[in-house]
């Protein structure tokens, strides 16, 4: 099996790359905290020094980072990606970014000869250490399917969605609705603590419900207990609503409930909540709903 290169250990990469070790892949990782590589080389992966490193010595890399900054810092920063791309290897970018991005790195790529794809991913921390991801790929469709292998690890369905940008705007719209959702969820609790019922039975009834969802239902029980262990950290659903919302206007769509859940998600990270789970946001809607 050809040795595949993987950029980013964070709570997704870290769960990704392992997964890919446990199916009997061979790969070669990299992270900018050198550190975070240690508990992959225990359960047999390589180490490259520079993302450029592991690109030159695998056929194709994947990468999953925090934003467009770092995404764009792999590429083009000393070391990176162009580096060492050439005719015959691919890369694959499976961070949640605008579609803006993605081309840049996507039309640099290109011209050293490479092929690219965005892939990013519908699914937290426990869908990733699962192997059931959503997967959102667009652009180079030979890549997509020497890719479907290792695809086929991490996620439970792979989508091949055309032109690069198309993963990442599908990505944005996801998120976008899941950040509006968990705003009107938050909103919902304090109602029903407010109101003297217990938030418990109204999770129980909302799982009975047309409205049942695996967000509310996996959620719900650590909120109501003010436990918000990072699986999605807040600063990134709220980088995704400020992406989804400037496609909003590039689009001249109207968002108002996306507006004022990003507010919220902005507000949550000026008082320090933007490294707990996404979830966090309920502390600012009690706030604003007049809870202590
Ligand atoms: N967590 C989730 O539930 C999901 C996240 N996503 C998306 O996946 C991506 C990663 O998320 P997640 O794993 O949660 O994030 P984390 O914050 O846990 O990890 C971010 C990763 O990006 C790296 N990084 C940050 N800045 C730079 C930089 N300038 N140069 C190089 N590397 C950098 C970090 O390196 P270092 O260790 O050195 O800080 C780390 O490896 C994000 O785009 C997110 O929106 C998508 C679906 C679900
Ligand atoms: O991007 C986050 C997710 O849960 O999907």
């Amino acid at each position: 099996m050809a040795e595949v290169g993987f950029l980013g250990l964070g709570i997704m990469g870290k769960a990704m790359a392992m997964n890919l070790l446990r199916h009997g892949f061979k790969v070669t990782v990299w992270n900018r905290t050198l550190s975070r590589c240690d508990e992959l080389v225990e359960h047999g992966a390589s180490v490259g020094e520079t993302p450029a490193a592991v690109i030159k010595k695998c056929k194709y890399t994947i990468a999953i980072l925090s934003d467009p900054a770092a995404a764009l810092s792999v590429v083009f920063d000393k070391d990176g990606i162009l580096e060492e791309i050439c005719s015959g290897k691919g890369y694959i970018d499976m961070s949640t970014v605008d579609a803006d991005t993605s081309s840049k790195i996507s039309e640099a790529i290109a011209s050293k000869g490479g092929y690219f794809l965005e892939a990013p991913v519908s699914g937290s921390k426990k869908p990733a250490e699962d192997g059931q991801l959503v997967i959102l790929a667009a652009g180079e469709k030979a890549l997509y399917e020497e890719a479907l292998p290792a695809f086929d690890v991490l996620g439970k369905k792979s989508f091949f969605l055309g032109k690069v940008g198309n993963g990442a705007k599908m990505k944005l719209v996801v998120n976008m609705i899941m950040g509006s959702m968990v705003n009107a969820f938050s909103e919902g609790l304090v109602l029903a603590d407010k109101s003297g019922l217990n938030p418990q039975t109204l999770l129980d009834v909302l799982d009975l419900g047309g409205i049942a969802n695996p967000m509310f239902r996996m959620k719900g029980p650590t909120m109501i207990q003010n436990n918000y262990s990072p699986a999605f950290p807040l600063k990134h659903q709220q980088k995704d609503m400020r992406l989804a919302l400037a496609l909003g206007d590039e689009n001249a769509v109207s968002m108002p409930v996306a507006a004022a859940a990003n507010e919220a998600f902005k507000k949550a990270r000026s008082v320090g909540l933007g490294d707990l789970d996404f979830s966090a946001v309920y502390e600012i809607v009690k706030v604003a709903g007049g809870s202590s």
